[in-house]
């Protein structure tokens, strides 16, 4: 047996090594960081032009690939998505992640599964969908009411914004967070989530040329650790509100509740339990100010850590694409008539869209899917890492290299999709050329929210929420741009951050466009 792994070793050792992928030269120290330029999804879409859909760059010390077309992104992550599970070293996971304690950063293994599972079951599963789609016709009700309020051009993202994070706190922590609308907490809790996204955006030179990291030349570590504080002192005072007692949903089916009363089974690091835990002691623990920093791999799940991860994968990522979505459709008024004509017919004009009206509706599933083809929120997705080396479409593919899928470029790849720039919901439609392409990680020339094992967890929250608001918003009001600005002339420059922004916000005039007693009621007639 031994000689037999001898022969087979020395076979592999003999073998020639595959080729790296191509790709331009860097610089000596940073490599290719400084070629990356503002808006990196597009720089490097424009590299794969010139190299080919599997490109190679540099930065610092650090390998990265680049995949760039649907058969790429499918090589890795189906064929060899066990070998780029986890996600690589970054100062965002130390700094805000509460190192790597988190459900985003945490490595693949027991602990993450069991946070996974956790989100999954209370949040994410058809039968908590379904317990929870009140609280998310309750919001959007109320979004509609916000808007009915007169008061000239509105900042639709703003508004939007405080819609999904109220009713994401409503499942997480079993009340809204913002009851009062868009206010000065709200503006903070959007600044601070969209500073994160920025933050967590930006290619810092301390992430992949360690001797560097001290100066922190980009003020990403200083900036991180800032936030870090802000979100530290906002998710606390929402947890000493949740311990506070009545005044929530009542019913303790609320994440945060459950994850509570299930402390004590939750897996550690080693794939143990912690059947010790005492629950009342831990959530004490959370109450008083304590050292978060430096705890070791194998410390129980906190619900801090969760808490922040859904408010910050959660809000931007499902309000800034209806924001896109309504945009598109103001620029091409044909597209929204038809959307309006669709959620008539169905709905009528006496009620608002509810849940279960979102599966009649084929057109405006079609546009939220031609939304998150062409303005997906995670440009880049979110970075993995090579476990082990490995070879990938004839290339050799280094141990350690960090793997970025441009999945903004793959929904553009004229190769794949018919006039790529177009918003065109038709192609989603029977007979149209991509009709039954789906986003939820199985059609790889549309991924918006990944695909493979660690595919965003979110995802079925995330295109009910963004269907339901887009309905919404398009049934209850007919749109105008500001005095002086036209459809097609509006401004839809891309402002790169972890999540794709619209440069310049969608700012329009709502008006009403349903009968007066709708939007106070949203159940079927
Ligand atoms: C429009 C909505 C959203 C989009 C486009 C989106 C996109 C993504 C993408 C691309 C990833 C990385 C997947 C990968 O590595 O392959 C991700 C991960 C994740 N998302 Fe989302 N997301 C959205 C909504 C949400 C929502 C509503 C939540 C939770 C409330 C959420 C929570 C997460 C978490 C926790 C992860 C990390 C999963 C892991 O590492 O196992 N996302 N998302």
């Amino acid at each position: 047996h031994l000689l037999l792994s001898a022969v087979i070793s020395s076979r592999g050792r003999s073998r020639r090594r595959l080729p790296l992928p191509p790709g331009p030269k860097g610089r000596p120290i940073l490599g290719n960081l400084l070629q990356l330029g503002a808006k990196p999804h597009q720089t490097l879409a424009a590299l794969s032009r010139t190299y080919g859909p599997l490109v190679k760059l540099r930065f610092g010390r650090v390998d990265v690939v680049v995949a760039s077309s649907a058969s790429a992104a499918a090589a890795f992550l189906k064929t060899h998505d066990a070998n780029f599970s986890c996600r690589p070293p970054n100062s965002g996971a130390e700094h805000i992640a509460y190192n790597y304690q988190d459900l985003v950063f945490a490595p693949y293994g027991p602990r993450w599964r069991s946070l996974r599972k956790l989100c999954t079951v209370h949040l994410f599963s058809a039968k908590a969908l379904d317990d929870f789609r009140h609280v998310r016709e309750e919001e959007a009700a109320a979004l509609a009411r916000s808007l009915l309020a007169p008061g000239g051009e509105m900042g639709v993202g703003k508004e939007v914004n405080v819609c999904v994070a109220n009713a994401l706190a409503r499942v997480v922590i079993g009340r809204r967070v913002f009851g009062g609308g868009v206010g000065r907490e709200a503006e903070e809790f959007r600044g601070m989530v969209m500073e994160m996204m920025r933050l967590a955006g930006v290619f810092n030179v301390g992430d992949f040329v360690p001797g560097l990291g001290w100066l922190d030349p980009q003020g990403v570590v200083a900036g991180m650790k800032r936030l870090h504080r802000r979100y530290d002192a906002m998710l606390d005072k929402m947890i000493a509100e949740h311990a506070a007692g009545p005044g929530g949903e009542g019913n303790g089916a609320d994440l945060l509740s459950v994850m509570i009363r299930s402390l004590g089974e939750a897996v550690d690091g080693e794939g143990g339990t912690i059947s010790d835990v005492n629950v009342k002691a831990l959530l004490l623990v959370v109450l008083t100010s304590y050292e978060r920093r430096g705890r070791t791999p194998s410390s129980p799940i906190h619900p801090v850590m969760v808490l922040q991860n859904l408010f910050t994968a959660g809000t931007d990522t499902t309000a800034s694409t209806v924001e896109w979505a309504l945009a598109e459709l103001i620029r091409q008024p044909r597209v929204l008539t038809e959307a309006q004509v669709e959620i008539d017919s169905v709905v009528g004009r006496s009620r608002l869209v509810c849940d279960g009206d979102l599966a009649s509706l084929p057109f405006l599933q079609a546009v939220v899917k031609e939304t998150f083809r062409l303005h997906p929120s995670t440009p880049l997705s979110l970075p993995r890492i090579a476990s082990e080396s490995c070879d990938v479409a004839g290339y050799h593919i280094p141990k350690g290299a960090t793997l970025l899928v441009n999945i903004w470029a793959i929904a553009r790849d004229p190769e794949t999709w018919l006039s790529p720039l177009e918003f065109r919901p038709e192609r989603f439609l029977p007979g149209g050329e991509h009709a039954c392409v789906d986003v939820k990680g199985t059609d790889f020339e549309l991924i918006p929210f990944g695909a493979g094992r660690r595919i965003c967890v979110g995802m079925s929250l995330g295109i009910r929420m963004v269907q339901l608001l887009t309905a919404t918003l398009v049934h209850a009001f007919d749109w105008a741009l500001p005095a002086g600005q036209s459809p097609e002339k509006l401004d839809m420059e891309e402002a790169y951050g972890l999540t794709l922004q619209k440069a310049v916000p969608l700012k329009a005039r709502a008006t009403p466009r349903l009968d007066r007693q709708a939007y106070g009621a949203h159940s079927k007639a």
